[in-house]
């Protein structure tokens, strides 16, 4: 193998991001275990992981990069600060040629440079390797009960983001006494079970969909309805993965009886625009609504919940939609159901989901990553010095700077 030298950057983008590729305990086991790599951090005063941590666990800092091989980053760099002729690895979100990444990929390739992007490293059964979904999950089932314990005045929680970490968070869960409260989650992949990680954390038992719908109890409650619980075909009411993956517009959604039995709605599920929504705006204003508080994690503004009208802040996540105007309104205000949506949760544990990201780069793909010659970096490599790979040729106009009205955000 031969020897690489590999760079931490420091995030550029604004607003600024405080996660990191590798912590200092990981570039320093790497360091230990693979002789052969080197590992430089440039240093950053917002990065979640101090620069001190860092030259604690015997990492060297350094502003310029030049000398590494490979640059690791999480979001995507500013043109100004891309290296020429390096190979980079960070989410671009450039696959679906959106329009404010385009003047980076024009400098990717106009600089000779090598983009692996994190989003396209995929299993051979097609499941995304990296993402940060599980403490998306977990920040967001704990603000989406802080939301409601808050809106009740039945409860309090601290915010996670004042938390050092995800064990301290684990602290003041201990003795809490929720009130009989009834959530229902959706999905089935790392969101959720993020989300199913906070139900355990806190006892709350669950309860199989059936018997939700028609139960009452007098301890917390949650039931989690997966794809085949939510959507079935039309024409035969069947679900198939498969089938619903490629025709989704084919599917009628079956949540709106949790509306009626529910307190909390907490969404982990996919969705795009051929997906049915799980209820509509008339269905909120009408009088068995139940559900005070809804925890969109998925967070698509008008999509899989029709009154997310945009993101929140991790300072205040939550905001209030009046269920008759859908107007905004404060959050917690009678005649409105309180949404908490907030794009950038896992920034609230950034310790936590920086390990568990740089976890999978090491069990996943570290390995490909140093011997070279792997289909897996093949397929997620956008550009290689500066040319677009064949599974990426599509991008050609776009890597152009040609302005396409189709490209979609
Ligand atoms: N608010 C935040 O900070 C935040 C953070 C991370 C993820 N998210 C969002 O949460 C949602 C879930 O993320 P995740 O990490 O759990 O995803 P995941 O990749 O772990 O799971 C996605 C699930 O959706 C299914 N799926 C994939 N493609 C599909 C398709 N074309 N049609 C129907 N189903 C499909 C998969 O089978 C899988 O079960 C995503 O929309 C993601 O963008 C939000």
């Amino acid at each position: 193998m031969a020897s690489l030298h590999i760079g931490l950057i420091r995030e550029e983008k604004i607003p600024l991001d405080n996660r990191v590729a590798f912590t200092p305990l990981q570039c320093q086991w790497i360091m230990n275990n693979y002789p052969d790599v080197q590992i430089t951090v440039q240093p950053s005063p917002h990065r979640c992981y101090k620069d001190a941590e860092y030259l604690a666990a015997g990492i060297p800092l350094a502003e310029d990069l030049s000398h590494c091989n490979i640059l690791l980053g999480i979001k995507e760099v500013p043109v100004d600060k891309l290296i020429p002729h390096k190979t980079y690895l960070f989410f671009s979100h450039t696959k679906k040629l959106q329009p404010q990444n385009q003047a980076m990929l024009k400098a990717i390739v106009d600089k000779g440079i090598t983009l692996i992007d994190y989003e396209c490293l995929v299993h051979t059964d097609g499941q995304r390797i990296l993402g940060f979904g599980f403490f998306a999950g977990v920040v967001g089932a704990h603000n989406g009960l802080l939301e409601y314990g808050r809106r009740t005045g039945l409860f309090d929680f601290k915010r996670v983001h004042e938390c050092h970490d995800f064990q301290e968070l684990i602290t003041h869960y201990f003795g809490v006494k929720l009130p009989p409260v009834k959530i229902v989650t959706t999905g089935s992949g790392r969101v959720t079970a993020g989300i199913l990680e906070v139900m355990g954390l806190l006892g709350i038992k669950y309860i199989p969909p059936e018997e939700f719908l028609i139960n009452s109890y007098e301890y917390p409650v949650y039931t989690q309805l997966k794809a085949g619980e939510l959507y079935l075909r039309r024409s035969d009411k069947t679900y198939s993965r498969e089938d619903f993956h490629a025709h989704p517009e084919l599917y009628d959604c079956k949540f709106l009886p949790y509306v009626t039995c529910s307190d909390i709605l907490m969404n982990g599920i996919y969705w795009d625009k051929k997906i049915e929504p799980l209820f509509t705006w008339e269905d909120l204003a009408k009088e068995n609504f139940r559900i005070k508080v809804i925890a969109d994690i998925t967070d698509d503004q008008n999509g899989s919940i029709p009154c997310n009208l945009g993101d929140a802040t991790i300072e205040n996540p939550a905001y209030g939609v009046n269920r008759s105007t859908r107007k905004r309104t404060a959050p917690y205000e009678d005649g409105s159901v309180t949404m908490m949506a907030v794009g950038n949760l896992p920034n609230e544990l950034p310790r936590d989901a920086s390990q568990f990201f740089g976890d999978h780069l090491m069990k996943y793909i570290f390995d490909d990553l140093l011997k070279g010659n792997s289909e897996m970096i093949d397929k997620a490599t956008i550009t290689l010095g500066g040319q677009l790979t064949k599974r990426y040729a599509y991008m050609e106009e776009y890597a152009r700077g040609v302005v396409k009205e189709t490209a979609v955000k």
